[in-house]
């Protein structure tokens, strides 16, 4: 039987205020002026795109104790948790383009609200698991998931502008890869949890080969749910992707980043996707940013069929003379 038609939903969320750095929402147009519609459209896959996402100013919009824009930070996901729900309920694959990784909230809200239970594959060099009173910089994109797990729900204050979000994820359908710069809060909230992890230490020691197996093995033991892949650019390593706000040395190659995509797509499950942290003010030189907007679209491509050995559009025949 032909292969199911693969259908992307894209939403650009041009939105920095989880982080300090300006830049990062420019990464949604970069990503398109690289060509990713045209280059999926080639893989056979439909494509529409639901556009950028506006978000309203929240000045002033103090923080509260260490915690920055958490006004703008609450009500941006909930705009787009309600966007990605209706990209999910028009039927596709959601595509979210950040922005930095603090709106996992909305995409993962989103996607959950449309297809209830789901795991959530969290690539990445940092766990991103700071409670609002854990973190020490503030910043939101490095405590997404506190604000998702069901087991963490009594360690997130009441926030303006959250009263919409509920935890729906829990510890156990979160797989995270690519980890090499950790906070002890995180790690003593993965241990207590048992959160499954590969950080870089298990890439090199098994191979993303085998990292990507144990993934899907520990995954669909659980039940075959839809999956839900957060990719934050910095887990590729800075040489190859360096225009982003908190590069890591030591991180996944462009051939293990790709080959991830690659097997979560071949499982059939992938349900929504981010593609998060590209900021282009971080590049040094325009090659920088060239390199990672480039491994970002391949990454995406990854996701919707392209492999390595090539393609061809089931309807390809060679032309006679
Ligand atoms: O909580 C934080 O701000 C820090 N915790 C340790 C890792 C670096 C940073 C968070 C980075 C957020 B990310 O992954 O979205 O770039
Ligand atoms: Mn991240
Ligand atoms: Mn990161
Ligand atoms: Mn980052």
């Amino acid at each position: 039987p032909p292969p199911p038609a693969r259908s992307a939903g894209i939403v650009g969320a041009p939105f920095c205020k989880g982080q300090s750095r300006g830049g990062v929402e420019d990464g949604p147009e970069r990503i398109r002026a690289a060509g990713l519609q045209r280059r999926l459209q080639q893989l056979g896959c439909a494509v529409k795109d639901y556009g950028n996402l506006t978000f309203e100013d929240m000045s002033p919009d103090e923080p509260m104790g260490l915690l920055k824009s958490v006004r703008a930070v609450g009500a941006a996901n909930q705009k787009l948790s309600e966007a990605v729900r209706a990209v999910k309920e028009d039927g596709h694959t959601a595509v979210m383009l950040g922005g930095d990784h603090s709106l996992a909230i909305g995409s993962i809200h989103g996607h959950s609200a449309a297809v209830g239970e789901l795991s959530v594959v969290w690539v990445d060099a940092h766990a991103d698991i700071n409670t609002p009173l854990t973190t020490y910089t503030g910043n939101i994109h490095g405590q997404p998931v506190s604000y998702l797990l069901h087991e963490l729900r009594s360690k997130v204050p009441v926030l303006p502008n959250f009263s919409w979000l509920k935890p729906c994820v829990s510890a156990a359908d979160v797989v995270f890869i690519g980890l090499r710069d950790v906070d002890p809060a995180e790690h003593y909230i993965l241990k207590m949890l048992g959160v499954k992890t590969f950080s870089m230490s298990e890439v090199d020691q098994l191979g993303v080969a085998r990292v990507m197996e144990e993934t899907c093995d520990y995954l669909s033991a659980r039940g075959k749910k839809p999956i839900h892949l957060s990719y934050d650019i910095d887990a590729i390593d800075p040489s190859v992707a360096p225009a982003t706000g908190t590069p890591v040395v030591g991180g996944l190659t462009y051939r293990e980043g790709v080959y991830i995509t690659e097997h979560l797509c071949q499982t059939g499950l992938l349900s929504a996707v981010d593609l998060v942290e590209v900021n282009p003010l971080r590049g040094q030189t325009e090659e920088d940013v060239r390199s990672t907007v480039s491994t970002a679209v391949d990454l995406l491509l990854g996701c919707f069929g392209r492999v390595r050995e090539g393609n061809h559009l089931p309807d390809y025949r060679l032309p006679d003379p």
